[in-house]
């Protein structure tokens, strides 16, 4: 039975050095999942709260853990989730913290799967998932929030949109990587990483596009498949609400909301973008509309810090045709429920969803499983480093039938 019998929270690192909450669920049969809270560095306006762990640890034994224990299923993810929304009480996890909510949901159901000994994205997808696998979107060059002196623009992502296995497009985007190493030693730029692996030298966006397109050619004629590649802007974090303008300091330019979009819809045509993530601010769904519009419904306009994970704020973007598609991180609402809801609320309305990573990761590989039970076509986990590479390699042992 995957009656929860006890839940355990700690306080462990994270990829930062950070301290982030890890859950244990433990069940009447021996069933045992364990799971931890990812972290963002931009985080958008509208996210859940996360506490400090030691706050939220407390917070989520007084209040989640005794309704949980003797009470709940751990295979019935809606029912553990409705308790941790009960016991939190208010409407985003200001109570117990999203970050205790998160690692406890996700805990909950890989005992779940534990106990009915199917391997999670099976529990959570059903039986005929696993034969789709999503496209991995892998961070190369970085700045923005997770990098300082960097570029503006906070990710350059490579796509690896033909490759004929989630193994070739996992090592396609570590050549990418490593090409774009070269390259900079090629024009002796030197460069340490950001949060996520990414290459964070200190240039401006300009030279980052010229280094990312050549890198990506080189990748591609070495595989034989397409690789393309995109970005995600996180355009909120160089937004400057007095001024209503977009500031790239580093290229020491500025523009107004209507350039902004000139801006970014040249870019998707100029670089074939496949994937262009929160171009706009977040609090702007009309721009994100006429970015939509103008630009071709094959290269997917995402909202991350947009709709951060919410149905209701996806709902009014789909209302006002704000973007095509959103980005899922599980922590940015609380539960794994929430985030299927965000999920399937996408899909019946056209858009789609990519599942995707926080720049503060453990070596937890969730997503790596939502994404294929899900069958979303992109997957945003950075290139390379041990907490990103945890849901790559994840993903390739799903595909092996090795979870
Ligand atoms: C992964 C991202 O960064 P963070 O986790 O810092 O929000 C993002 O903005 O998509
Ligand atoms: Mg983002």
């Amino acid at each position: 039975m995957t009656l929860i019998t006890d839940v355990r929270l700690r306080r462990i690192l994270d990829s930062r050095g950070n301290p982030t909450v890890e859950a244990d669920v433990l069940t009447e049969s021996g069933g045992f999942g364990r799971a931890a809270a990812p972290s963002g560095a931009s985080t958008g306006e509208y996210e859940a709260v996360e506490r400090p762990p030691t706050e939220a640890i407390a917070a989520a034994r007084e209040h989640a853990v005794p309704r949980l224990v003797g009470e709940a299923y751990a295979g019935n993810q809606r029912e553990v989730d409705a308790i941790l929304h009960a016991a939190d009480g208010t409407d985003d996890f200001s109570e117990i913290g999203a970050n205790s909510a998160v690692a406890i949901s996700m805990a909950a159901a890989k005992a779940g799967a534990d106990v009915l000994g199917a391997p999670l994205f099976q529990h959570l997808g059903g039986t005929f998932r696993g034969q789709n696998f999503p496209v991995p979107l892998g961070n190369v060059v970085g700045g923005g929030e997770h990098a300082a002196d960097a570029t503006d623009i906070q990710e350059f992502l490579v796509a690896p949109v033909g490759a004929p296995s989630v193994e070739d497009a996992v090592f396609a985007n570590a050549a990418a990587h490593a090409a774009v190493a070269d390259l900079l030693e090629e024009r002796d730029v030197p460069s340490g990483k950001g949060d996520e692996g990414a290459w964070a030298p200190s240039i401006d966006d300009s030279e980052a596009f010229e280094i990312v397109e050549e890198a990506v050619s080189r990748v591609e004629d070495e595989v034989g498949f397409e690789v393309r590649f995109g970005l995600d802007v996180a355009a909120a974090e160089m937004y400057d609400a007095d001024s209503e303008t977009y500031e790239y300091e580093s290229a020491g330019e500025s523009r107004d909301t209507a350039e902004q979009i000139a801006y970014i819809a040249d870019l998707v045509s100029e670089y074939d973008l496949v994937y262009v993530e929160d171009p706009l601010d977040e609090n702007d769904y009309d721009a994100f509309a006429d970015l939509t519009d103008e630009v071709d419904e094959e290269t997917l306009v995402c909202g991350d810090d947009l709709f951060v994970t919410n149905t209701e704020r996806l709902q009014e973007g789909i209302d006002r045709g704000a973007a095509n598609s959103i980005l899922i991180k599980p922590n940015q609402i609380g539960t794994l429920t929430d985030a299927f809801d965000a999920i399937e609320l996408a899909g019946a309305n056209g858009y789609e969803s990519v599942v995707s990573h926080r720049s503060g990761e453990t070596e937890d590989a969730t997503i790596a499983h939502l994404a294929v039970a899900t069958d979303v076509p992109y997957v945003k986990t950075g290139a390379v480093g041990g907490e990103r590479t945890a849901k790559l390699n994840e993903l390739i042992r799903i595909a092996d039938d090795a979870t």
